[in-house]
């Protein structure tokens, strides 16, 4: 299923780049999981004005949406609260997507009751954990999903 199994990874771009560093480690652990469509959000060279392309956010919009209907599930790190992500969880959720949420407390934010309160079974779970869980957490959560 890896082979065959594409992710959406959401994590915040113009809500600030601080955590840019763990998406890093939770795309690279993703891979072996499945094809990351949205490998851009990972790019260290990628700030909070976001990606610059001729035809504009539309077009980001437009062209994310997709990836997002193609894929079989979506993997967010919500720590960085971000609208763009928010939206999307929204999206996915419309979508029927299997959604995991990913949060780190240690961060001493509390997460928004609309993204915890989504919780409801293996359909969206939201995870808290530390940095060097990421590995564990996957694996656990790719060994007990049939998608
Ligand atoms: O340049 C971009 N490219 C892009 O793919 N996005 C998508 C992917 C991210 O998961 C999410 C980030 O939203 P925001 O920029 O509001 O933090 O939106 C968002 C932006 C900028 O808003």
């Amino acid at each position: 299923m890896a082979q065959t199994r594409k992710i959406y990874f959401c994590g915040s771009i113009r809500g600030g780049r601080d955590d840019v560093h763990v998406y890093q480690r939770i795309v690279h652990t993703l891979r072996t999981y499945g094809t990351v469509l949205t490998e851009h959000v990972t790019n260290g060279g990628l700030t909070d004005t976001g990606e610059t392309s001729e035809s504009g956010d539309k077009h980001i919009h437009d062209r994310d949406l997709d990836w997002l209907r193609q894929s079989h599930v979506v993997v967010a790190e919500v720590t960085q609260p971000s609208l763009g992500v928010g939206y999307e969880l929204g999206r996915a959720v419309d979508l029927d997507k299997q959604v995991l949420c990913l949060f780190r407390p240690e961060s001493g934010r509390r997460l928004s009751a609309m993204i915890r309160g989504a919780a409801h079974g293996q359909k969206f779970v939201v995870q808290d954990y530390t940095q060097d869980q990421v590995e564990s957490i996957l694996n656990q959560y790719f060994s007990q999903t049939n998608i």
